[in-house]
């Protein structure tokens, strides 16, 4: 039976929200605990249907998986396989990131191509032709990749693209390699310096990780090592977006504020009133919400396309017009259908959306078509008149902890059924 999320709108968030474990560091962390052949201790890691998927790819190729509680115990000694099952890889597009960590530690893999998703088609060319440059052969046959490199040899890679994935997997191949390896124009995202902090935690030789050039010097052998996971930046800024969606006040707690400065400063321009302190952030909500005059997403510290959604689900209620500009995904404004069922007016042409705020949302059904749509829905929900349904609540499973839970203990009326 498909679950769904029923909420009863107009009620104001008031209080404190913890912000879970980052998804996006969790899943490559997670990748790399098969380099040490050891244990492996991570903390704060959060309950989602994708750290799930990357369970059972680890356990797959011979991993002992523990989970006490939010900390997870991954012991990699006894790792003997290198093929991935096909039914995980298709469950979860970046269940990619694991190629380069069993490049690495085995020198082979077998595993099946991951194909698009929902939000676009996401091709991995950049990641196959940084491991091609580090010495990898790579047949690509009946929609499998198969992989195999004796041994892994530093040298410059020059990306094309920022491109987070890509990133990752050039740094998990090059943890073994031979001499040094340089990234340029790599991905500056929070959560690969968060994968560099646990690399080097675990004896790897990793720096420049949330710059533009990464620096990785080969290491003969790797130690067991333990580890927190940052705050979820993404968990965050939809946090604070649901709260001003209902003219709540809110204070967040496990959050680095640094991380989503981008996404403050397009509340701020909405109108809401928000202070950070170290590892807090407090939003009050204006009485009107004004329209922000344009989002255009970028790679990090742009705006994130991940809060895409979610700030279009604000915008629709702002005073005036916005004008959104998605320029990472192809096929990222699915929810903007769903939100025009509950009484939203927005124009998409291609990859730009204008966004005509209307005085109020009424409830409606709807349908969750990813992640973070998902959760734009809820937002909406959160603020509209009456009772919203929203079906295919799994998609925001594999991004949010318990997100009813969290919401119920801040005012919100929502049930998952
Ligand atoms: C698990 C994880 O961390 N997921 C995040 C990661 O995804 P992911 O790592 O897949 O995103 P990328 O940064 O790689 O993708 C960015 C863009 O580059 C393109 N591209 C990427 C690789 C490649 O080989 N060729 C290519 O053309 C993609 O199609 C996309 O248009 O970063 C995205 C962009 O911030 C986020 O939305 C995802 O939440
Ligand atoms: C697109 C996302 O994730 P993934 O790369 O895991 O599909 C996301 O987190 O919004």
């Amino acid at each position: 039976m498909m679950s769904r999320f029923i909420i009863e709108g107009g009620k104001k968030l008031e209080g404190e929200m913890r912000v879970s474990g980052a998804k996006n560091s969790v899943l490559p962390i997670l990748a790399a605990t098969v380099l040490n052949g050891s244990l492996n201790v991570i903390h704060d890691i959060p309950n989602l249907s994708d750290v799930k998927v990357m369970t059972g790819i680890l356990e797959s190729v011979g991993c002992h998986v523990k989970r006490e509680g939010n900390t997870m115990i991954v012991d990699s000694s006894e790792l003997d396989n290198h093929e991935i099952p096909e039914h995980l890889v298709r469950e979860m597009r970046s269940s990619i990131i694991i190629l380069g960590a069993i490049l690495s530690r085995c020198g082979k893999i077998k595993i099946s191509y991951p194909g698009g998703c929902e939000i676009g088609p996401r091709p991995i060319d950049l990641h196959l032709k940084s491991l091609r440059e580090m010495g990898t052969k790579i047949e690509e046959k009946h929609g499998y990749l198969i992989c195999e490199a004796k041994q892994l040899k530093g040298c410059e890679i020059q990306l094309d693209f920022p491109s987070v994935g890509a990133t990752e997997n050039s740094i998990l191949a090059a943890v073994f390699a031979e001499g040094t390896t340089i990234i340029r124009n790599a991905a500056r995202e929070p959560e690969i310096l968060d994968l560099e902090n646990f690399l080097n935690a675990m004896g790897g030789k990793v720096s420049g990780a949330g710059s533009a050039t990464v620096y990785i010097e080969g290491v003969k052998k790797l130690h067991s090592v333990e580890h927190r996971i940052i705050p979820d930046r993404i968990v965050a800024g939809t946090y604070l977006a649901a709260a001003a969606a209902t003219k709540g006040k809110v204070t967040l707690s496990n959050v680095i504020p640094e991380h989503i400065q981008s996404v403050i400063y397009k509340l701020r321009e909405a109108g809401c009133n928000i202070t950070c302190s170290n590892q807090s952030v407090q939003l009050v909500s204006p009485t009107k919400l004004k329209a922000i005059d344009s989002i255009r997403t970028l790679p990090y510290p742009g705006f994130p396309t991940d809060m895409q959604s979610q700030m279009m689900a604000l915008m629709t209620m702002g005073d005036g017009i916005s004008v959104f500009a998605e320029n990472i995904f192809e096929n990222r404004y699915k929810h903007a259908e769903e939100l025009i069922r509950m009484g939203a007016n927005i124009k998409v042409d291609g990859r730009v959306a204008i966004i005509r705020g209307v005085p109020k949302l009424t409830g409606a059904t709807v349908s969750a078509k990813d992640l973070r749509g998902g959760a734009a829905l809820i937002i909406a929900g959160l603020a509209a008149e009456g009772t919203t349904i929203i079906e295919n609540a799994k998609h925001v499973d594999r991004g949010y902890d318990d997100i009813h839970e969290v919401l119920q203990q801040v005012g919100a009326q929502i049930t998952k059924v």
